[in-house]
């Protein structure tokens, strides 16, 4: 049934991309300085979750280096390295820059300094998640230098400027924006319809079952695929030849569940935090969540970055929002509520 696993993992960047030539040509014209050694961008690539931002980021760029040897690149997920040191510390980590950098003790000047002494080819950086920055001071720090080309991936622009100061958004002003929208039915089956020629024997499910999955996966690539690789491992412990209906419908809340639960795990500590006080509380305004969660932690965020814990988490399906910005709860979303 699985002839080649790896192309259902989430992770995995294919060598063709089906329905985003436009976004990758942008891209492309907007990274093709750095091709003749000059500084380009900024690009901010902004839309809802599994719409294909990290993998036309990555691919472009992945080509940009295979047609020309004299570029550098490096990709940082700074839901992951969310501090100001992780996310420098990435990037000189991608430039094999990091001998003799302890990872506790060593201050961020130092790695400044490292970075401003790189002399090596243009270095395109992709920040992932960017609006997961605990500051902004690494857009500051890269901004300023002219051998790192930035590429900023976001859910919506405005979170990304929360909290950065006039100079930087004025700085910033002049990036090329490439927003992405969700995808069609017909788009995420053909998506499907690649994988499974990848990854599953011939023959191994139907066109109408792709299509029903691609329905249930609302426009979102990251729960088609992980629904397709419930199905098929499913199918794969049951021995049969082939994908049944029944396995279909079975697949499609365990898929979700699967995205939900991989995200649960991707929460940083306190986002976590702010997570488990709305799940203990059923419904919760912004201000009786913020005063738990400060009794709750140790050395508590900011309310400002907690609103941006909430917003991020309603992007990903973690929570909803209910009623007008005055009135407004929090509920956390079961991942097969929508089966009801
Ligand atoms: N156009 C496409 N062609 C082939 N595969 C795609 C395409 N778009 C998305 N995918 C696949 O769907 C999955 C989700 O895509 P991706 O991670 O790029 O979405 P995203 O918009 O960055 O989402 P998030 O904001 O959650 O990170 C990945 O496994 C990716 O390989």
């Amino acid at each position: 049934m699985i002839e080649d696993a790896r192309v259902l993992r989430a992770e995995f960047v294919p060598h063709e991309l089906e329905h985003r030539d436009g976004e990758v040509t942008h891209l492309s014209q907007v990274l093709e300085p750095v091709t003749r050694g000059e500084p380009a961008g900024p690009a901010i690539i902004t839309g809802p979750s599994g719409v294909g931002k990290t993998c036309v980021a990555r691919y472009t760029v992945e080509q940009l280096r295979e047609q020309h040897l004299d570029v550098a690149s490096q990709y940082v997920n700074c839901w992951q390295n969310y501090s100001r040191f992780r996310a420098l510390y990435r990037v000189l980590e991608g430039l094999g820059k990091t001998v003799d950098i302890h990872r506790q003790s060593t201050p961020h000047d130092e790695l400044l300094e490292r970075l401003r002494r790189y002399d090596g080819p243009p270095c395109v950086v992709v920040l992932d998640e960017a609006d997961q920055l605990e500051s902004a001071d690494v857009l500051y720090d890269l901004h300023a230098l002219s051998s790192f080309s930035l590429v900023l991936i976001a859910n919506r622009e405005a979170d990304l400027f929360a909290g950065t100061d006039d100079r930087l958004r004025s700085r910033l002003q002049g990036s090329e924006r490439i927003g992405f929208d969700r995808y069609g039915i017909d788009q995420l089956t053909s998506i499907l319809q690649a994988r499974a020629r990848w990854g599953l024997t011939e023959g191994a499910v139907t066109t109408d079952q792709l299509r029903d999955i691609a329905d249930a996966a609302a426009g979102d690539a990251r729960v088609a695929i992980s629904i397709l690789r419930s199905a098929a491992r499913r199918a794969q412990r049951t021995t049969a030849a082939t994908i049944t209906d029944e396995i279909v419908a079975e697949a499609v809340p365990a898929g979700r569940s699967a995205v939900h639960r991989r995200t649960l795990d991707t929460l940083t500590p306190h986002q976590r935090a702010v997570y488990d006080i709305v799940a203990d509380a059923g419904r919760i305004d912004p201000s009786t969540l913020y005063r738990r969660y400060r009794e709750a932690v140790d050395d508590p965020k900011t309310d400002r970055t907690v609103r941006n814990y909430l917003g991020k988490m309603v992007q990903y399906d973690l929570l909803a929002a209910e009623g007008t910005s005055r009135d407004r709860r929090y509920r956390i979303v079961e991942p097969t509520a929508e089966e009801s």
